[in-house]
């Protein structure tokens, strides 16, 4: 039985790579379709936004002297790749997949309008927000946080590269502990860079939870969505 009705889950970009040094690993892409496809069996709505970090980061482009918000359109566009990689693999799977963007493309995806896109959820199919929240100087996971909270999602749940949120970045302090629950405010007080301060703060606003867990666990997504003990849940 599923503890949620409608979920926003948001991808790492990065682990879209799998072992490849770029770009989109295709068993790992695969792997990810079928954990989705496992929880929409349950009957749960689910609206995806994937990152962009497998393909491009606009904070690289800046650092080697390129104008940060055309940097930062590169980075939207590659989550436009992400999403449509997803959307076929999820097609290929049999799930109904549609792919919304920020940013005008039309002759490639269709805009994110947002009924059309409750109206897809409520029709049981998938919808994968492209382009981020469509402006640069904002991340993948603020976009999840928006989303989320413009579509009434109960929970935004970040499937990461690390299995929850830690007192530190368990990939530089190996002495770093892993919270079970943790409020929005200890996060951003802490300064803990699992998820960025404005993604954080939208969702404390909107008192729409976060729950941070590894997308690299196999049936993580599933029990996260059954209400089981995974990962870290980040609340008001
Ligand atoms: N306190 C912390 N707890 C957990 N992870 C942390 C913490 N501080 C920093 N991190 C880092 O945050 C990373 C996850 O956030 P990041 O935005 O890099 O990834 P992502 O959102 O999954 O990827 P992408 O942006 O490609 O979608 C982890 O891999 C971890 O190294
Ligand atoms: O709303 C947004 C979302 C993303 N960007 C740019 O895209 C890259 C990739 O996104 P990640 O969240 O880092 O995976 C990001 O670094 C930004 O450059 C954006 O500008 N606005």
């Amino acid at each position: 039985m599923p503890a949620y009705k409608r979920i926003l889950l948001k991808l790492s970009g990065e682990a879209l790579m799998g072992d490849d040094a770029f770009g989109i690993n295709r068993a790992t892409i695969v792997r990810m379709v079928e954990e989705i496809a496992e929880v929409t069996r349950l009957g749960v709505q689910v609206a995806i936004v994937i990152g962009g970090g497998n393909i491009f980061r606009g904070v690289a482009g800046g650092s080697v002297g390129m104008d940060r918000a055309t940097a930062d359109y590169m980075g939207m566009l590659a989550t436009v790749m992400n999403s449509l990689a997803l959307a076929d693999t999820m097609e290929k799977a049999g799930l109904v997949a549609r792919v919304m963007s920020a940013i005008a493309i039309e002759q490639v995806v269709e805009p994110y309008v947002r009924p059309k896109a409750l109206q897809y959820l409520e029709e049981g199919k998938v919808v994968v927000f492209a382009a981020g929240t469509g402006n640069p100087f904002f991340t993948t996971d603020t976009a999840a946080a928006l989303r989320g909270a413009e579509i009434g999602a109960e929970i935004v749940l970040k499937a990461t590269k690390v299995d929850g949120v830690y007192t530190a970045d368990p990939n530089k302090d190996p002495k770093a502990t892993r919270y079970s629950t943790i409020s929005f405010d200890e996060a951003m007080g802490k300064n803990l860079q699992v998820m960025d301060a404005t993604a954080f703060a939208l969702c404390r606003d909107q008192k729409l939870p976060v729950k941070v867990f590894s997308i690299f666990k196999p049936g993580a997504l599933r029990k996260v969505v059954q209400g089981g003990d995974e990962g870290t849940l980040v609340h008001v």
